[in-house]
């Protein structure tokens, strides 16, 4: 078989549910096997580009301005890793990006990372536990910590952007070593939580020699639907959470909140955004001992509809400022007034996650994998240090893991996930 003949066969696309199972690229098995590393794509010497398909089935958009995962509405079911970086050379990295494009793009289509062999005699180049499920709106979004601009045999150190730090200490703050940094961190989010691990999976496999996984949290997120509209989901605290986020569709607000503009930062972060990950626990034992009312006072919004105190409706005013007996009625110390009283925006799109029982206490550990994007790091660390020491929501969670990493702009097509970074 000749070059051209190889590569037109690995730019068919195979569906999941239709798995194409072609004979007489053995050698490129081969060498798949061995190296690990690198799948049959880079084997063959070049990474083919792979398009988004329009026609497959609940799929997003790989390709863009932006990356995905980010403004992606209702999402479901998160798997974010935190990775460390191994590689020797920055050529390494590029090549793993160049590899994690492709395999991108081909996950998000709802289709294998690689075709199937019919050599039995070696392990699959997908892992295969995706067959049958489409794309079930995977997006994957990618980012780089802080720690990896420090590794001098990479030889990023001149890239790295100021604010690019890890996070400040914050007074309430229980961190747990097995939650906190990495070099590379990719969100996986989708409708299913075994196609966001089948993604993950994946790509850390493919990753072999120049990664290895620091720490992992998945997450979930339910939605009542209404008119066939998803509805703000409810937290483990049983409120509404998401309501105060600005609009996701108003382009002028994203640039102002999300989107890093042209020098504004590093050129290669221009369209990019800082993703923080903050590893909360709700302490649900004591808030379910919690009266409804002091519930609704530390929120500053009612349970039921999501309204702010004294109103109606779920985005009804605010009204900040407010008194009844000369009394606030939205409490100086609620969450709601503290988030507010800082001119600072974020973009939340958080999980509740449930990860069993503490050995030690007996409690749950559930809570929040609390995700932001921001163009500035220091829009979370403004609001964080406003909710400090007062805010009422800390007497019922305690933050146990914290990372900070830079998002990379969209892909353009023919491009590579970090181009202006690697490039
Ligand atoms: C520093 C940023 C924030 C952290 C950390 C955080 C943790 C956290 N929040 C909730 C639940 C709710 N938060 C709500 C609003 C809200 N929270 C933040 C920031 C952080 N929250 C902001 C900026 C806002 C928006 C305020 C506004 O302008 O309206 C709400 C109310 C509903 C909503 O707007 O989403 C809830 C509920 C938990 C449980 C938690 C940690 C576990
Ligand atoms: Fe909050």
């Amino acid at each position: 078989m000749s070059n051209q003949e190889e590569k037109s066969i690995l730019q068919k696309e195979v569906s999941r549910r239709d798995v194409l199972k072609f004979a007489g690229i053995g050698g490129a098995g081969v060498i798949l096997g061995a190296s690990g590393l690198t799948g049959a794509l880079t084997a063959f010497g070049a990474n083919p580009f792979i398009d988004d398909d329009q026609t497959a089935v609940n799929k997003v958009k790989f390709y863009g301005k932006h990356q995905s995962g980010i403004l992606t509405k209702n999402p479901e079911h998160v798997y974010f890793v935190a990775l460390n970086c191994i590689a020797k050379s920055k050529k390494e990295l590029k090549e793993l990006f160049q590899l994690w494009t492709n395999y991108s793009a081909q996950l998000m289509n709802g289709q294998l990372v690689e075709p199937y062999t019919a050599n039995k005699l070696l392990p699959t180049a997908d892992t295969g536990e995706a067959e049958g499920l489409d794309a079930s709106h995977l997006t994957l979004t990618f980012g780089v910590g802080p720690s990896l601009f420090e590794k001098k045999e990479l030889g990023l150190q001149h890239m790295k952007p100021k604010e690019l730090a890890d996070l400040p200490h914050f007074p309430k703050d229980q961190l747990d070593p097995n939650y906190v940094g990495g070099d590379i961190c990719i969100q996986a989010c989708a409708d299913d939580p075994q196609v966001a691990f089948h993604a993950v999976r994946n790509l850390v496999r493919a990753a072999r020699g120049k990664v290895t996984m620091s720490w992992s949290q998945t997450g979930f997120n339910s939605y009542e639907v209404k008119n066939k509209k998803k509805l703000t989901p409810r937290n483990l605290f049983a409120f509404k959470d998401g309501t105060g986020n600005p609009n996701v569709d108003n382009e002028k607000e994203m640039n102002e909140v999300v989107w890093v503009q042209p020098g504004e930062s590093k050129s290669w972060l221009t369209g990019g955004t800082y993703l923080v990950a903050r590893r909360i626990q709700m302490h649900l034992e004591t808030w379910d001992r919690t009266a409804l009312s002091a519930q609704e006072a530390t929120f500053g919004r009612h349970r039921d509809t999501g309204a702010p105190l004294g109103k109606k409706g779920e985005f009804d005013d605010v009204g900040l400022d407010r008194k009844e007996n000369d009394q606030p009625v939205i409490p100086v110390n609620s969450h709601l007034h503290l988030a507010r009283q800082v001119k600072d925006r974020i973009l939340r799109r958080s999980f509740s996650y449930s990860d069993g029982i503490n050995p030690t206490t007996g409690a749950f550990d559930a809570g929040l994998l609390f995700i932001s994007f921001q163009k500035h790091p220091k829009q979370f660390i403004n609001i964080q240090n406003s909710f400090g020491r007062v805010d009422k929501l800390n007497e019922y969670i305690t933050h146990r893991g914290s990372a900070l990493f830079a998002c990379f702009p969209g892909v353009k097509k023919g491009s590579y996930l970090g181009a202006e970074l690697f490039g």
